[in-house]
């Protein structure tokens, strides 16, 4: 009879996706991969797949989310598949997909941003929206009130005429002023915002991006269904100290798989040569800044760059 017991279980769940997700140790018990059972309990299977994704790399938040999205797909499919990776909605607890339908939706955007160059400065902003790159972030990094406002409305006013959509990373206020297109948040940014800071934001008709590093963070994303959701890093960056190792391609397809429905931004790391297998993932759209910015000729940069992305058209997550 086949062995259910929880090791049991997370070593058929470790051995299915080891290689897929490049995982390192080998589990104590490797075992055939069972095939699907309906005699489960929910606890087995919620501690099996909490220390499979453990050992398979994720970190505990995420192996929470992962084990009992697990569980909730055992219990709603009636039979426990290692093979079958958790990416539905429903199991991670999220609301109604798709999210733009949602009542309190953030004022939606294009589901591929394309090209999304995060810049310094508004300089940069209206350089990068003349050279055709359709969607650019100001990434002002200040705590003066009044820089912030003045980049902010440079920027606006950078855009105006070119087809570029604009985003202004964290200063939400200075973007509602200015009227820009939307906002991109962190984590903690959002963490610092209130529920009637959020309403303000979504009721100026501003888009809202938020960024994630993991399955617990696009929970906490999808909670106040943003325009997009951003994923990263997805490789090694030098511009800013991540909390979070670099994901991968194999993680990123596996997100972009669960948030179908939402647009995609991935970031981290990206540049022309990374561009055909971040595409492949199904998101919508890559976030750069070194790339660009470093660029010996920025705008034939951005030009490349775009013709790269339209050479590997985004494939749609099966
Ligand atoms: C498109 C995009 N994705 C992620 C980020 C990072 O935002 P955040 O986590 O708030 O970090 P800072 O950029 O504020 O340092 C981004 N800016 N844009
Ligand atoms: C702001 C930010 N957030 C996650 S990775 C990153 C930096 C991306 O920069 P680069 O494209 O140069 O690696
Ligand atoms: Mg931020």
């Amino acid at each position: 009879m086949t062995d259910l017991s929880p090791l049991s279980l997370a070593a058929a769940i470790v051995d299915a996706h080891r290689a897929h997700f490049g995982a390192p140790a080998p589990t104590p018990t490797p075992t055939p991969t069972p095939a699907p059972t309906a005699f489960t309990s929910d606890a087995s299977v919620y501690r099996a797949a909490k220390a499979a994704c453990a050992a398979l790399g994720f970190i505990d938040i995420d192996a929470e989310c992962l084990a009992r999205a697990w569980q909730a797909q055992t219990a709603r499919t009636g039979a426990f598949d290692a093979r079958a990776w958790p990416d539905a909605p429903i199991d991670f607890g999220l609301r109604a997909f798709p999210p733009a339908e949602r009542a309190d939706a953030f004022a939606p955007c294009p589901e591929r941003l394309g090209l999304y160059a995060v810049l310094p400065d508004a300089d940069w902003v209206g350089r990068m929206a003349r050279s055709g790159v359709p969607t650019v972030q100001l990434r002002f990094k200040s705590s003066d009130t009044q820089a912030i406002a003045r980049e902010v409305q440079a920027a606006v006013d950078a855009v105006r005429g070119t087809p570029a959509l604009l985003f202004i990373n964290d200063h939400w206020q200075a973007a509602i002023e200015a009227q820009a297109y939307g906002v991109h948040l962190g984590q903690e940014d959002l963490d610092a915002l209130g529920a009637h800071d959020v309403q303000r934001l979504r009721a100026a008709g501003l888009r809202l991006g938020v960024s994630t590093h993991g399955y617990a963070e696009m929970v906490r994303a999808d909670a106040v269904s943003p325009s997009y959701i951003a994923m990263g890093a997805v490789y090694p960056t030098t511009l800013k100290r991540m909390a979070t190792a670099p994901q991968g391609v194999a993680r990123l397809a596996a997100y972009a798989r669960l948030l179908r429905g939402y647009p995609q931004v991935a970031i981290g790391g990206i540049d022309a040569a990374r561009m055909p297998e971040v595409l492949a993932t199904g998101v919508g759209s890559v976030a750069v800044v070194r790339a660009l910015i470093a660029a010996d000729d920025p705008p034939a940069k951005a030009a490349a760059l775009i013709a790269g992305m339209q050479l590997h058209p985004i494939e749609s997550a099966p």
